[in-house]
């Protein structure tokens, strides 16, 4: 198993480029399924979930190909099953999102139930429950769902109970291809939901209302090939801006959308930072400054978004003063603090919220990487402790972070990998 090892205190400086969202990358890749054209995608990032998902296409016969460009070209018109196993689900739940292109497009789909993960159990009822609303039967038995629809889904009115992004693309993605009007409301207002709706109207898919609580599909009878280009990682870019604010004199970061980083970089100028905000880019100057904590929330789009969660207690570890971060997504999603007290942090949990005493120098140690974001954070915790921090379990990291020993040490960061 791979391992990063960091040498804190290094000061970071220079530019680091975002690379595609992981988190809209894998829901577009799974709705080339609604049509036999070629779909071209352009910025997919080179990351262990995308390769995950374009095995998981090409174990049912999809045709997956790498041009020079790093485009990817992607056709359906070659599928020859409608099943995804336990063994590809179980190490990323996205893969759950090809069960309403699949039952969309072909009227079948046998996929297996992702199970619960590190940051809480995470169920799927709500995606299950509007497609039923669309008139897809579901069945579900031995840890898969079988879902069937009699001829096309039947357009339908569905209220999300609760906010859920994976739920919102899914069914989403079922109702393009409906016979009629579907109307979804309490729907999630992520860029990387706004980024596949995007991509699907790019298809021929009527979709209106993207951004906002209600989405409005008008069913089509069949959608097209495109080129689209995926958007960058807002998450990627506020986890280097805090890197940024923790160790950096100015640091960069480019290729971003600074509106959909919104409510990160208001908390980072509350901390402390001074921000300079660019067409696509952002930089952080903490030359003089002092970073002071700050109080989270975590709630879907535009707050505070729970992938952010965790870096931002590694901030606040480090800060003046107290921090307090409160976890309302999801209900598990603090296993990182444990780690961050190895190295120092002062942390009282209660319930879903964590208080966190900073002005501490964190001293390196060897810690435990337990899910993407909490990996993020140690990393982040890595590059200000005293000494040397062993990362174990780094592959969670490689999920969702492309080479980012390569972009940190570009920074000037001390980092390298160790495999094994
Ligand atoms: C690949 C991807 O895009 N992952 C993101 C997506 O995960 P994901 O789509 O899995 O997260 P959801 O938005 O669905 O989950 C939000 C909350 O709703 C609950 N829930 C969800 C569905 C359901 O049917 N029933 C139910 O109760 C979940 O357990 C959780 O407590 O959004 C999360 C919230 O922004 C992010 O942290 C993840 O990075
Ligand atoms: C929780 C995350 O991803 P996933 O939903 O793929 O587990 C994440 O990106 O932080």
């Amino acid at each position: 198993m791979d391992k990063l090892l960091i040498t804190g205190g290094s000061r970071l400086n220079g530019e680091v480029r975002v690379s595609g969202a992981k988190n809209a990358a894998l829901p577009i890749l799974t709705a080339t399924l609604l049509t036999k054209e070629t779909v071209t995608l352009h910025n997919l990032p080179h990351l262990n979930d995308i390769t995950t998902m374009i095995g998981l296409l090409g174990s049912m016969g999809v045709s997956v190909v790498l041009n020079e460009d790093m485009s990817v070209e992607v056709c359906a018109g070659t599928i020859r099953e409608y099943t995804a196993p336990y063994e590809m689900v179980k190490t990323m739940r996205a893969s759950i999102t090809v069960l309403g292109p699949l039952l969309g497009h072909f009227g079948e789909a046998n996929v297996s139930l992702p199970g619960g993960c590190a940051i809480g159990a995470r169920p799927v009822d709500l995606h299950l429950r509007g497609m039923e609303a669309l008139g897809a039967t579901i069945d579900v038995d031995s840890g898969y769902i079988t879902a069937r629809s009699n001829g096309r889904l039947k357009g339908a009115r569905y209220f999300f109970d609760k906010n859920t992004v994976g739920g919102t693309e899914n069914v989403l993605m079922a109702a393009v291809l409906a016979e009629g009007t579907t109307v979804l409301e309490n729907v999630a207002k992520e860029p990387e939901v706004v980024d596949l709706i995007r991509m699907l109207q790019a298809m021929g898919a009527k979709i209106e209302g993207a951004g906002t609580d209600t989405l409005v599909i008008e069913g089509v009878e069949s959608l097209h090939g495109c080129d689209y280009t995926i958007m960058p990682d807002r998450i990627e870019a506020g986890t280097y801006l805090v890197a940024g604010a923790l160790a950096g004199d100015r640091v960069k970061v480019k290729n971003v959308v600074p509106q959909d980083l919104d409510p990160v970089l208001v908390k980072l100028q509350e901390a402390g930072a001074k921000l300079t905000v660019g067409d696509d880019w952002v930089e952080v100057d903490m030359v003089g400054r002092e970073l002071t904590a700050v109080d989270i929330r975590t709630a879907p789009h535009p707050a505070f978004p729970t992938d952010m969660q965790a870096q931002f207690t590694t901030l606040n570890a480090v800060a003046k003063g107290t921090g307090t971060v409160e976890e309302t997504v999801f209900e598990n999603r603090f296993m990182h603090i444990s780690e961050l007290e190895r190295m120092g942090a002062k942390a009282k949990i209660k319930g879903n919220t964590v208080v966190i005493e900073g002005r501490n120098l964190l001293k390196g140690a060897p810690v435990m990487a337990t899910d993407l974001r909490a990996s993020a954070s140690l990393v982040l915790a890595g590059l200000v402790a005293e000494g040397e921090t062993l990362v174990d379990r780094i592959y969670h990291l490689d999920r969702g972070y492309e080479c980012i020993e390569e972009k940190l040490a570009g920074l000037g960061a001390s980092i390298r990998r160790i495999s094994g």
